[in-house]
C-alpha cells in the first residue's frame, strides 16, 4: 500500500513592522501591512508531519505529542480544509492522481521551542502546516498562494512562508484574495543580519495577540493614526533601506514601530503591557550602546523590537553580537548556559559580561540573575524546508512516534 506522507520545516518570523488589528477577524485580513526578518530554522523551527490515509477516520493533530482538538470553522480546520480544496483542483486536472483529498489527514508537529509564550509558535507552525499538506498534496501553488491560506491560520503566519526580509500586503478586497506575502529581499542579499532573543519570560502569556488586537481596534483613537499616517511611510521606507542594506534606518524604524505598537497597547481601554521592567532596562541598554556607537562611528548598531510578550529581539549586524551579548550578560546575569551556537566565546563561555568603552553603566540596575532566563542567538534564514522521510513525526501506524 502506497503511505502518502510529507514532513516540512518551516521558521519563526520576528516583524520590524508590526501587524497589529484585523479589519476581518474571519478570514484574518489586516488593518496595516507589515514586515518581518525570518529566522533560521536550523535554531527556532517547527516540524510537521502530514498523512493522508483511507483508513483514517476523522483529521486529526497532535502538537508536540498532546492532540489538540480540530474545531469545526476553527482555524486549523480552515487551513486543513482550504488545502484539501486546492489538492481537489489538482485532481480535477490531473485525473491520474489519487484522490488524497477525499482522506482524512494525520498531522503531528514539534516545535523545538516554548509553545505560545511570544516566541511566534503560531507562525512557525501554521507555515510548517500548510508547507507539509503542499508537500504531501504535490502542490504547484506558490508561497504567495500557500501564504493566503496560513494567513487564515495566524496572520503572521504568513509571512513563515518565505525567507529573508518579507512584506504582508494588507490589501484591500473584501474576501481577502489580495491579503498575502511577498519577498522584500532574500536570505542571501542581506545574510549579515543576526538576531539576539532575550528570554524575559517563556510563560504563556496573558492577553492572546488575537483577543488583544481587536481590543485595540476597539477602543484605540492612536491605531487608527498609525494606520493611516505611519505605517505606509515606514513600510516604503524600511523595504528601501533592507534593498540598500542601510541599517540605520532599518534599525531607527524597527525600534520605532516596536515604540508605536506598545503604545497603542497602552492606548487601548483597558490597556494592555506587553513588556516590563526587564524589557524596559533592555531598551534603556540598548540605546546607551547606540547612543555611543552613533557617537564613536556615526552609525547605530542595534535595533530592539517586542512583539506581545516581554521577550527582547535585538537585530544587529554579526559584527556585534560578542559585544551586545556582553553587555547583555552584564546587566542580566545568566543562570543558564548560553549554548554559542556560532562559536563567539570559546571554552571560557560568556563569563560576566562587559560594557564598552565610554557606556554610561547608570542607564540600568544590574538586574538578579535569571531575570533574562535565555539567549539565543540566529540569523535571517530561509523558508520552509522540504524534510526527508526519515524525520517524520508520524509512525507506521499513523500515530505520533514517541
Ligand atoms: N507547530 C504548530 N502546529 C500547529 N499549530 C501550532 C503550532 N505551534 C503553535 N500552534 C498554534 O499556535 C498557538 C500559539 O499561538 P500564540 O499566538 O498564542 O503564541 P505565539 O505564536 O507563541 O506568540 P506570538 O504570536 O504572540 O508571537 C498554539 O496554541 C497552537 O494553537
Ligand atoms: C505582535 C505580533 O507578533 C502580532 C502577531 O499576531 P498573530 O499573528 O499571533 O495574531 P493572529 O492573526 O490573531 O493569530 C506582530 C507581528 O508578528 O506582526
Amino acid at each position: 500500500m502506497a503511505v502518502y506522507q510529507a514532513t516540512t520545516s518551516a521558521p519563526v518570523n520576528i516583524a520590524v513592522i508590526k501587524y497589529w488589528g484585523k479589519r476581518d477577524t474571519k478570514l484574518i485580513l489586516p488593518t496595516n501591512s507589515s514586515l518581518s526578518v525570518t529566522l533560521d530554522q536550523d535554531h527556532l523551527r517547527s516540524t510537521t508531519t502530514s498523512r493522508a490515509d483511507p483508513s483514517f477516520e476523522k483529521d486529526r493533530l497532535w502538537l508536540n505529542g498532546e492532540e489538540e482538538e480540530i474545531k469545526e470553522g476553527g482555524r486549523l480546520a480552515t487551513c486543513i480544509k482550504e488545502m484539501k480544496g486546492l489538492r481537489r483542483e489538482f485532481e480535477e486536472k490531473n485525473p491520474s492522481e489519487p484522490k488524497l483529498s477525499s482522506y482524512f489527514v494525520h498531522i503531528s508537529s514539534r516545535n523545538n521551542f516554548p509553545t505560545a509564550a511570544g516566541l511566534a509558535s503560531s507562525a512557525a507552525g501554521f507555515a510548517a502546516l500548510v508547507s507539509s499538506l503542499a508537500a504531501l498534496y504535490k502542490l504547484p501553488a506558490s508561497a504567495s498562494e500557500l501564504s493566503r491560506i496560513a494567513r487564515q491560520g495566524s496572520g503572521s503566519a504568513c509571512r513563515s512562508l518565505f525567507g529573508g526580509y518579507v512584506a504582508w500586503e494588507q490589501g484591500s478586497k473584501p474576501d481577502g484574495s489580495d491579503s498575502f506575502a511577498v519577498e522584500i529581499a532574500p536570505q542571501s542579499h542581506w545574510p549579515d543580519m543576526h538576531a539576539l532573543i532575550c528570554v524575559v519570560s517563556d510563560d504563556k502569556k496573558g492577553t492572546s495577540s488575537t483577543s488583544g488586537m481587536q481590543r485595540t481596534v476597539e477602543t484605540s483613537p492612536l491605531l487608527q493614526h498609525r494606520i493611516k499616517e505611519v505605517v505606509p511611510a515606514r513600510m516604503a521606507a524600511i523595504s528601501k533601506a533592507i534593498l540598500a542594506k542601510d541599517f540605520d534606518t532599518f534599525a531607527e524604524i524597527t525600534m520605532q514601530d516596536s515604540n508605536q505598537f506598545h503604545a497603542v497597547a497602552l492606548d487601548t481601554y483597558p490597556p494592555i503591557f506587553y513588556m516590563n521592567d526587564v524589557s524596559r532596562a533592555i531598551v534603556a541598554v540598548i540605546t546607551e550602546y547606540n547612543r555611543i556607537a552613533k557617537e564613536k562611528t556615526g552609525h547605530l548598531k542595534a535595533a530592539y523590537t517586542y512583539d506581545a510578550g516581554p521577550n527582547a529581539v535585538i537585530y544587529t549586524p554579526k559584527e556585534n553580537v560578542k559585544e551586545i551579548i556582553e553587555l547583555i550578560v552584564k546587566y542580566f546575569p545568566q543562570a543558564n548556559t548560553f549554548s554559542d551556537p556560532f562559536g563567539l566565546f570559546g571554552a571560557q563561555g560568556v563569563g560576566a559580561g562587559a560594557v564598552p568603552e565610554g557606556f554610561n553603566t547608570a542607564v540600568a540596575k544590574a538586574f538578579p540573575a535569571g531575570s533574562v532566563k535565555g539567549l539565543i542567538h540566529t540569523k535571517v534564514g530561509d523558508g520552509p524546508r522540504v524534510l526527508d522521510a526519515s524525520e517524520a513525526l508520524l509512525g507506521p501506524d499513523g500515530l505520533p512516534k514517541a
